[in-house]
């Protein structure tokens, strides 16, 4: 489903400040794999994730999505595949528009241009039964602005708004890292639901070790421009919570 090989990508080439975020990344995740990306600050978590979805073109290396070589697509044209959730709850929602709207919003989002989805009442009932799903009685709200609603409640909208349009892939840049332990717990949960439940290919970059522990079939651990660590099925399910501390001591 995603390919990349030899990624390479330096920040700030030939200058006092240059990086070398990406060396040599080769990774293969096939659909409906659930990855789960852990490593120090600074390790390239978030460059690969921006290679992935095109926000960032690589200096080197080529990258296929879902057997299509992308790696010269900008990222509004990956969007038809890929969903991505910030840590950021504002980012992924608009404050000033309803739920509601910010589900036709979401709905629209990879159709042509020029589409239009009228709010009628199978749309409506599509929405309410969606969001039910949350337990948080959102559905109650569906005229509410966006920007009334907490933090946890908006990033778990974003995740269910990001299966409205038929994505493939659902990339997780840190999705709790501004949320309270119970509001973060919901959001996990509600993305490992979804994944399951329309067979999306999914990555997560986290740096809470116990979500990386509960959470996918594979683990990915990268240092330093580079993947150190790639466990997968059976072996993943073996992993001890203190293992992945250690990896980190
Ligand atoms: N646009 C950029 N310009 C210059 N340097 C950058 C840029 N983006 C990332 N870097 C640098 O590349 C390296 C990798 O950054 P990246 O954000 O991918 O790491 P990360 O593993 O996601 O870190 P964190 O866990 O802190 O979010 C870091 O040294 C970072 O400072």
């Amino acid at each position: 489903m995603i390919n990349l090989t030899d990624i390479h990508q330096t920040f700030n080439r030939g200058k006092a400040n240059e990086v070398k975020a990406l060396t040599g990344i080769n990774l293969d995740i096939n659909k409906g794999e659930f990855v789960v990306i852990v490593g120090s600050n600074g390790s390239g978590k978030s460059t690969l994730l921006n290679m992935i979805t095109g926000s960032i073109l690589p200096g080197q290396g080529i990258i296929n999505i879902d057997g299509e070589n992308v790696t010269k697509l900008p990222d509004y044209e990956r969007s038809q595949w890929i969903a991505r959730v910030f840590q950021n709850p504002l980012s992924g929602t608009a404050s000033d528009l309803s739920i509601l709207d910010n589900f036709r919003l979401a709905a629209l989002r990879t159709k042509p241009k020029g589409l239009n989805i009228g709010i009628n009442n199978t749309f409506i009932e599509v929405v309410k039964s969606r969001i039910a799903i949350l337990g948080m009685g959102l559905e109650n709200k569906l005229y509410q602005p966006m920007g009334t609603l907490s933090g946890g409640q908006r990033q778990a909208l974003t995740l269910l708004m990001s299966v409205m349009d038929d994505c493939k892939i659902l990339l997780l840049d840190e999705p709790t890292a501004a949320l309270d332990p119970r509001s973060a717990d919901i959001v996990m949960r509600t993305a490992d639901q979804l994944i399951k439940d329309f067979s999306l290919t999914a990555i997560l970059i986290t740096h809470h070790l116990k979500d990386a522990f509960i959470y996918g079939n594979r683990i990915i651990q990268m240092a330093e421009g580079k993947i150190i660590r790639d466990i997968a099925g059976n072996d993943k399910a073996e992993l001890k919570q203190t293992d992945l501390f250690e990896w980190f001591a």
